[in-house]
C-alpha cells in the first residue's frame, strides 16, 4: 500500500478539531492532502457525516477509534465501522488475540454486507505519548520498550491483521520482523521546528520514512500551525529528500 507512493501521499494528517465546521475549513484549507486521518474527538462530534464530507472529497480516511473492549463488543464495532468503507480502522493489541481475530473477521463482514472494500485493521502497538519509563512504572511491563512493541505488533500478525500503529522508534525492528507486508502507520512524527508535545517517541517525517514506515500521522505541527499550507509544504519538500 504504501512502498510505492509518492513520500508526499504517505503522509496522513490527524483532523483533530472539535467540530465539524473546523474540519471543513481545514480540509478545504489543504487541498493537496488526500488521506485525512477521523479520531476520537471528531468522530464523537459530528459522527459518520465527517466521513461523507471527505468521502465526497475523493479523500481516503483512516478511522482512529481505537476499540480496546472484549471480543464481541469490538468485533460489532469493527461491523459496523466497516460499513462506512474506510481505508483504515484501529483496535488496540491490548484487546488480545481473541478480540483481534474476532475484529478481523467482523470487519469483512461487515463492509461485505455494506458492498465497500473492508479497511485494513491494524492494531496500536504502544500509544507513542508512552515513554519506556511510564511503560515500567505506571503500566508496569516486565519488558523493554522495543520488546513489548514487538510482541504487540507479532500478535496482531499471528491474528491476522493487516499491520500496526507503532512508534517511528520501532519501525526498523518491526519492517525486519514483520515484513514488507505489514502496514506500519507511525504517529509521533515531528519535523525539526515543531513543538512535541505530549508525544514521547518520535522521530522526524524523513527518518520515519527511511525507517520504513508505510505512512505517517502528522497532526498539530500542520493543523495547529500558524500557516498550515506552510507546514504541509516544508514536510513535503522535506519528504522529497527521502522519495
Ligand atoms: O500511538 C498513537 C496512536 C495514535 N495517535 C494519534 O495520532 C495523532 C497524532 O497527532 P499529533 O498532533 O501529530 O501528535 C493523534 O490523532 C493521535 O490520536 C498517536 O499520536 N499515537
Amino acid at each position: 500500500m504504501g512502498n510505492g507512493e509518492q513520500a508526499e501521499q504517505r503522509v496522513i494528517v490527524a483532523l483533530d478539531v472539535p467540530d465539524e465546521q473546523s474540519a471543513i475549513a481545514l480540509i478545504d484549507q489543504l487541498p493537496q492532502v488526500n488521506f485525512w486521518k477521523v479520531g476520537l474527538e471528531l468522530f464523537t462530534s459530528t459522527g459518520p457525516k465527517i466521513l461523507e464530507e471527505l468521502k465526497s472529497r475523493q479523500k481516503r480516511i483512516f478511522l482512529d477509534l481505537k476499540f480496546d473492549d472484549i471480543p464481541n463488543t469490538v468485533a460489532g464495532a469493527c461491523r459496523s465501522a466497516a460499513r462506512y468503507g474506510v481505508d483504515l480502522l484501529t483496535i488496540h493489541a491490548t484487546a488480545g488475540r481473541d478480540a483481534l481475530k474476532a475484529a478481523t473477521e467482523a470487519a469483512q463482514e461487515g463492509a461485505a454486507k455494506a458492498g465497500v472494500q473492508p479497511p485494513k485493521l491494524i492494531a496500536i502497538t504502544l500509544l507513542t505519548s508512552i515513554s519506556a519509563r511510564q511503560l515500567a512504572f505506571d503500566l508496569k511491563i516486565p519488558l523493554e520498550l522495543p520488546e513489548y512493541a514487538l510482541e504487540m505488533a507479532l500478535l496482531a500478525q499471528e491474528s491476522g491483521l493487516d499491520g500496526v500503529v507503532c512508534s517511528p522508534l520501532e519501525v526498523a525492528q518491526l519492517r525486519q520482523t514483520c515484513g514488507d507486508d505489514f502496514l506500519l502507520v507511525c504517529p509521533g512524527v515531528r519535523p525539526t521546528w515543531a513543538e512535541k508535545g505530549d508525544q514521547k517517541r518520535s522521530l522526524t517525517p524523513a527518518q520515519a520514512i527511511i525507517a520504513g514506515a508505510d505512512y505517517l500521522v502528522i497532526g498539530r505541527p500542520i493543523t495547529t500551525a500558524t500557516e498550515p499550507e506552510l507546514a504541509w509544504k516544508r514536510i513535503s519538500e522535506e519528504l522529497t529528500t527521502v522519495a
